[in-house]
């Protein structure tokens, strides 16, 4: 399994989100020196799949955040398919409840020592209180992404997908066990587009988080890899 990031570099996974596999293969080519993995989700997997994967590997380890939801046989069938391609971390989604994680651990233990990191990925860091409300769903995000995280780990999920702003209620609700990865991150400046809960990179590691996923802050700047080298150099040792 991919072990926690030992420098401020590693801790940083640009989100490569492209549907053109050869914007994806510049982009992932110029990044890979500067960050700890690749993170390769829905846009590029629909376009490119399989191939995407192995061309992405060949520079980097991949987080592959495809956030299955389905029946728990689904989903481990789908875990049993994307082994071959050693993904290094993978996104299952924590709605999809404890057995459908749990099927999700069995499946992935087929691969030894070398299986993913598996990931649940708690509320999207796009939602907010009120959009979170109008789902029916009680209290506000940081009390469901902790019922969603004590779910998630219960059932064999190594680790959370979370907001920068609920990584410190983690870390105290559960310690320094679970592998927090976290998006939702804007350096001082950016726009937040489309995400609603966000903090800055080196606030996130800061509270905790073990690695930190950021995309357009890094692929839209004109120069990515000096983008990818500056949040490096604003961690925390
Ligand atoms: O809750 C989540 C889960 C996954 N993501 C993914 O992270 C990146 C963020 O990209 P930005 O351009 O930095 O906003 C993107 O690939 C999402 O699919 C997330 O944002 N929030």
């Amino acid at each position: 399994m991919l072990a926690r990031p030992t420098t401020p570099a590693a801790r940083l996974i640009p989100a490569i989100d492209t549907g053109d596999p050869a914007r994806a293969k510049v982009l992932a080519t110029a990044l890979a020196p500067h960050c700890g993995a690749l993170k390769l989700g829905l846009e590029l997997f629909m376009a490119d799949g399989p191939h995407a994967v192995r061309a992405m590997a060949a520079v980097a380890p991949v987080f592959l955040d495809l956030k299955l939801h389905d029946i728990p046989n689904t989903v481990a069938g789908a875990v049993r398919s994307l082994l071959p391609l050693k993904p290094a971390m993978l996104t299952l989604h924590g709605a999809g409840g404890g057995a459908m994680i749990g099927a999700a651990r069995e499946a992935a233990e087929k691969a030894g020592a070398a299986r993913p990191v598996l990931l649940a990925v708690t509320v999207l860091t796009s939602i907010d209180a009120a959009a979170l409300a109008a789902t029916g769903v009680a209290g506000g995000p940081v009390q469901q992404v902790l019922r969603l995280a004590r779910l998630a780990l219960d059932a064999g999920a190594d680790g959370l997908v979370c907001s920068p702003q609920e990584v410190a209620r983690i870390r105290d609700a559960f310690g320094e066990r679970p592998l927090l990865v976290v998006p939702g991150i804007r350096p001082a400046g950016s726009a937040a587009g489309d995400q609603a809960r966000t903090a800055t990179p080196a606030e996130a590691v800061a509270a905790g988080a073990d690695w930190i996923v950021v995309g357009r802050p890094v692929t839209g700047a004109a120069d990515p890899a000096a983008a990818a080298q500056a949040i490096a150099e604003s961690l925390p040792a």
